[in-house]
């Protein structure tokens, strides 16, 4: 039986768009179609990636019909990638083998090419009914992935009457119905009439099948604008491309086939045994999918397809709809993509050059840095320290004991009503490459964590808030609203940074690598004799994974209430506080944003041997100090001062964590405590300011600290952090 995409022969299809789309491929594609040839096996799908913008240069004709008709034009690329493959064989050198395929699918990257305007690039809410047809390419994240499923496609059809053979393609929109010509397609000089067909057996095609969901970002959104999203088809060789939740699958089924484990992965309710080389669904119960570190992540893709639609599944009572959903034909995850901030060396040796300037006064060239963040917010020092060490995160590893320990930091910021936490919100959000902004309530029906939904009948797993952010920042208003069930995921979502799922049968593990920013208001009149759990209405165990908790408390301050409106007032004049203009001209956002990335992923800072003593002595001290918070003054608050002392340290662009690195830490954690072991001058955050001479000034704190740590016998004593901050 010739397959599908066998021309009867390319002269008498005198097919002179297949003819063209070939010579496209063989001029720009002739090493994929030789690894295509080479490759041994007959069946797979083969995917032949190509840049829309090389086929607009070589033919621009052809590339619009492309853009205009894929329904036609796709298959047309995919016959003449079939064509050119037989060509690429017959032209082998000697001794090379090569194997005729039977399934090439040509797949349009239109990345970098005029492609990307509204037009064929909306976003999900913008897609409308003109869309229908079109090459068109969505953005979003991924929230659902749905079962694997076969699905059977195009078929051969014979002519009673002429015996002329044709393909058929079921219709997606009527739930893959065929619909077969009235009369005999065969365009030979005298028309046959005929109007009865036959199958030709063994015909049918079947193909993998996917049906995924993405989620426009909210980033790009509004604030209260609903993310919309969208049902996504993959099939054949796309199927198990992105991750929501899951790791790529193959990799998975893989390694679990070779274990020869027949189990099902609760992802998929109907376990559909595939051949060995395609998948096995299998069972698999979080432990063992955790057992073999897989963990998962929610993937942000870039989808090119032809927009269609389906009707809903019948359900009883339920109306039927005309759902738009798009068939999938090129998909690039951009997770890794989004992950790397373009950092040119240019900007690289500004950075050098600034530190160089300020080898001296190191403290002041940080505060021209921290002067970045949020700047229309006048003062609040220690909020703006606490966001950039909280976005700069310390280092992840692995304890003795062989746990990781999350290098993400916590933040959340405790204040009256009007004290500046939203705009912190927003702007540390903007800060990151990947953010989702939500409340406690979350934005979605699912919530911060996770939640499973039943789609047409199938259950799946719809991504919150904190499985949306993974790899960033997740910023949350209103904390304390949260539903009772993200309350007892968020503990593990935080500490541990994944979220076991067990729902409606479903039972994987969700990775939630996120930084947590929360803001919430006092329980009514914040006292200051009561513990932060009282006054937030946030369990002890929970307020422990802050790694930081500011107090703002709007306590009336006439010289601060002068300074802050003739700071707001004058807003328009000079946007900077009374410091050096060109300082702030070098920390725009765009920079302050690079050089957090930068640091981030450049310095993986060690503590010397002077920081862990003055940590472990600070820790030794809080835990026997009489004020200590038991709820704080835990071992999760000593990975808390590394992190903070690792993370100060790539603030300073350096690659070990000094004394000052860990006074500084000690400094953000006493901010935290509201009562302070040492400290006395913290407290209330919202009046901390800049001060002009931050070196002396911290010369001073650090006297005085090392002063009760040295009071305090244990100073010289075990150092109980040796390997903790490997
Ligand atoms: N220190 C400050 N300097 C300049 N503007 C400030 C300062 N503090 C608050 N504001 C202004 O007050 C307004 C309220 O800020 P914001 O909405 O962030 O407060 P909030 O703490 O989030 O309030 P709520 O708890 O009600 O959400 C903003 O316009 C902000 O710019
Ligand atoms: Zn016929």
């Amino acid at each position: 039986m010739k397959p599908i995409n066998e021309p009867e022969s390319m002269e008498k299809e005198e097919d002179s768009e297949v003819k063209s789309l070939a010579e496209f491929l063989m001029t720009y594609h002739s090493e994929q179609l030789h690894s295509i040839v080479v490759s041994p096996d007959p069946k797979l799908h083969y995917p032949l990636c190509i840049d829309f913008t090389d086929l607009l240069n070589e033919n621009s004709r052809l590339a619009h019909l492309v853009l205009a008709q894929p329904t036609v034009y796709l298959l047309l690329f995919d016959r003449a990638a079939f064509w050119a493959h037989k060509i690429v064989i017959k032209g082998l050198k000697f001794g090379e083998k090569g194997v005729e395929k039977k399934f090439i699918h040509v797949r349009i990257n239109i990345c970098g090419s005029p492609l990307e305007c509204p037009e064929t690039f909306p976003s999900i809410g913008r897609v409308r009914v003109k869309h229908r047809g079109i090459l068109l390419t969505l953005k979003g994240t991924v929230i659902r992935s749905g079962a694997i499923k076969m699905y059977e496609g195009e078929r051969m059809y014979q002519c009673r009457k002429c015996k002329h053979v044709f393909p058929v393609y079921p219709e997606l929109e009527s739930r893959n119905s065929i619909t077969l010509p009235s009369f005999c397609p065969s365009q030979r000089s005298k028309s046959c009439e005929g109007s009865r067909f036959d199958c030709v057996d063994e015909s049918v095609i079947r193909h993998d099948y996917q049906e995924i969901k993405i989620q426009e970002s909210t980033q790009v959104l509004g604030v209260g604008v609903i993310p919309r999203s969208i049902p996504v088809i993959l099939m054949d060789d796309l199927v198990d491309i992105v991750k929501t939740g899951g790791n790529t699958f193959k990799d998975l089924f893989s390694e679990i086939a070779t274990m020869n484990f027949i189990c099902f992965l609760s992802f998929h309710i109907d376990p559909v045994l595939y051949q060995k080389e395609h998948l096995i669904s299998v069972w698999m119960g979080c432990g063992e999918l955790e057992h073999y570190g897989y963990v998962f992540v929610a993937d942000d893709i870039t989808v090119t397809g032809i927009l269609t639609a389906k009707w809903s599944p019948d359900l009883k009572d339920v109306r039927s709809n005309l759902d738009p959903v798009l068939i999938a034909n090129y998909v690039r995850r951009t997770n890794e993509l989004k992950a790397n901030i373009d950092i040119p060396n240019d900007v690289i040796i500004k950075f050098k050059h600034f530190w160089s300037d300020f080898s001296d006064t190191p403290l002041k060239g940080r505060n021209a840095i921290l002067r970045g963040i949020c700047p229309q917010i006048f003062g609040l020092f220690t909020v703006k320290l606490a966001v950039a060490l909280t976005l700069i995160g310390g280092v992840q590893h692995v304890d003795a004991s062989g746990s990781k320990i999350r290098g993400e930091s916590h933040l959340l910021l405790v204040g009256d009503p009007g004290t500046g936490k939203s705009q912190f919100l927003k702007f540390a959000a903007k800060l990151c490459n990947r953010s989702v902004i939500t409340t406690g309530l979350g934005s979605t029906s699912a919530g911060l964590t996770v939640t499973a939904v039943k789609d047409g009948g199938e259950w799946m797993l719809e991504a919150g808030a904190l499985v949306l952010a993974d790899g960033g920042i997740c910023c949350i208003d209103e904390f304390d609203s949260m539903r009772e069930h993200d309350r007892a995921t968020i503990h593990e979502a935080m500490e541990q940074q994944t979220i076991s799922v067990a729902k409606a049968g479903l039972v994987t593990t969700l990775s939630t690598r996120t930084i947590v920013f929360g803001a919430t208001n006092p329980k009514g009149q914040y006292d200051p004799d009561q513990s932060l759990s009282v006054n937030t209405a946030l369990s002890g165990p929970l307020l422990s994974r802050f790694d930081i908790v500011l107090v703002l408390l709007d306590t009336k301050n006439p010289e601060w209430d002068a300074v802050v409106s003739s700071h707001i007032l004058n807003e328009g004049e000079s946007n900077k506080e009374d410091h050096d203009e060109d300082l702030g001209n070098i920390w725009t956002f765009a920079m302050l944003r690079r050089y957090i990335h930068f640091v981030k992923g450049y310095f993986r800072p060690v503590l010397t041997k002077e920081a862990e003593k003055v940590i472990s002595s600070y820790y030794q001290l809080q835990r026997r100090s009489a004020t200590y918070n038991a709820a704080r003054t835990t071992v999760r608050m000593l990975e808390s001062l590394i992190r903070l002392a690792q993370a100060h340290a790539r603030l300073m662009f350096r690659n070990e964590v000094t004394r000052m690195d860990a006074i500084m830490a000690i400094l953000c954690i006493e901010s935290s405590m509201t009562t302070s072991a040492i400290v006395d001058s913290v407290g209330n955050s919202l009046h901390s300011n800049f001060t002009e001479t931050p070196d002396q000034e911290y010369a001073k704190q650090e006297g005085l600290i090392l002063e009760k740590l040295r009071s305090f016998d244990e100073f010289s004593g075990v150092n109980i952090i040796e390997g903790l901050s490997r």
